[in-house]
């Protein structure tokens, strides 16, 4: 087939990976690099050359916009049918998952998802019914200690609490509070991606089948990932499927909520012969502002390394504006 049309509008560097041979790839892009392009672009290439079905594909996004964005992007490069290929946010494809597994996740068929007001409101009754102090222990505080241990793949029974007696009072929260949603069939948001993890880790039988099904696994904003999102598309891709992460370790901003920007370096070391290609060519800012960027994120630590570059001209100078918060 002619494939000219899937490579013409793409730079060297963009080329490279679209039209890469079936391995394991960390595609490091800079900001306004095209990664959105490249991503969907691949996709095309994997069914129109490679001869991929679409049920082979599982295509990981981080917001539900951006994934509605890719699945239309790609049914208009790839020509309409794409029946069968996953493509969805980690939090979507567990809900998924679990909607079709949930004898095996030991869910009642009718869960709830827990929004995060509900999940707050209910840690607040069991505070209550613990006969804590919710001023000395507060609710949100809970919460974050719940979702944070459940994004590292912690239930109560992994948590060492022999030192430390406050610990020990949020544990006892904790596991008051799962108890309370599993007699109830609710789970949160963070339980959507734990109970999904253990879904696959406990029923070998139904993890080989996904692994079998889903030979080309494609990640976004991969910088964004958290520990047990990680040991998820581990458990999935690292045998037998070919995965490609998109990622820009410059531009991780969730480390406060649990994402694990050492999840790259982790992608290159686990996953067998990965290859990395840099996408550092800038279509959406002038060079002066490239140049200031480029000097600003040097200074971060353990970086892989890119130096985002421009065609355009350099542009208005910066100026510096000094705001006042209130
Ligand atoms: N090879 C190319 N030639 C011309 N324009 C391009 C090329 N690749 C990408 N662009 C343009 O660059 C802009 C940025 O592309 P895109 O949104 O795909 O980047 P991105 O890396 O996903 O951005 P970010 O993650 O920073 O939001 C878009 O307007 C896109 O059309």
């Amino acid at each position: 087939m002619d494939v000219s049309q899937l490579l013409d509008d793409l730079n060297d560097k963009q080329r490279d990976v679209v039209a890469a041979p079936l391995q394991n790839m960390l595609v490091l892009a800079g900001a306004g690099s095209g990664k959105t392009r490249v991503l969907v672009q691949r996709i095309a290439w994997l069914m129109k050359v490679e001869h991929v079905s679409p049920h082979s594909i599982l295509a990981v996004t981080f917001t539900n916009k951006a994934a509605a964005e890719m699945r239309s992007r790609v049914e208009q490069v790839a020509g309409g049918n794409i029946h069968g290929m996953w493509i969805g946010t980690f939090h979507g494809l567990a809900h998924r998952l679990l909607r079709m597994h949930f004898q095996e996740a030991k869910l009642p068929q009718s869960f709830q998802v827990l929004d995060s007001d509900d999940q707050l409101r209910l840690i607040k009754r069991i505070i209550r019914s613990l006969n804590l102090d919710e001023k000395r222990w507060p609710a949100k505080q809970m919460l974050w200690y719940i979702n944070g241990k459940k994004d590292e793949g912690l239930r109560p029974q992994h948590i060492d609490t022999q030192f430390d007696q406050t610990e020990e009072t949020f544990v006892k929260v904790y596991k008051a509070y799962q108890d309370a949603c599993d007699r109830a069939g609710l789970v949160d948001f963070a339980e959507l991606l734990l109970r999904a993890h253990e879904l696959w880790l406990h029923n070998p039988e139904l993890l080989a089948h996904y692994q079998q099904r889903f030979r080309h696994v494609l990640v976004d904003e991969f910088q964004d990932t958290n520990a047990i999102q990680y040991a998820w598309l581990t458990l999935l891709g690292k045998d037998k499927s070919k995965v490609m992460i998109v990622g820009d370790d410059d531009q991780s901003i969730y480390g406060w909520r649990g994402a694990k920007i050492e999840n790259i370096q982790r992608f290159l070391n686990d996953f067998d012969e990965a290859q990395t290609v840099r996408l550092e060519q800038n279509y959406r800012s002038s060079a002066n502002i490239l140049n200031a960027a480029n000097k600003l994120i040097a200074n971060n630590n353990n970086r892989l390394g890119k130096e985002l570059w421009t065609e355009d001209d350099a542009g208005e100078k910066i100026s510096i504006y000094t705001a006042l918060m209130k």
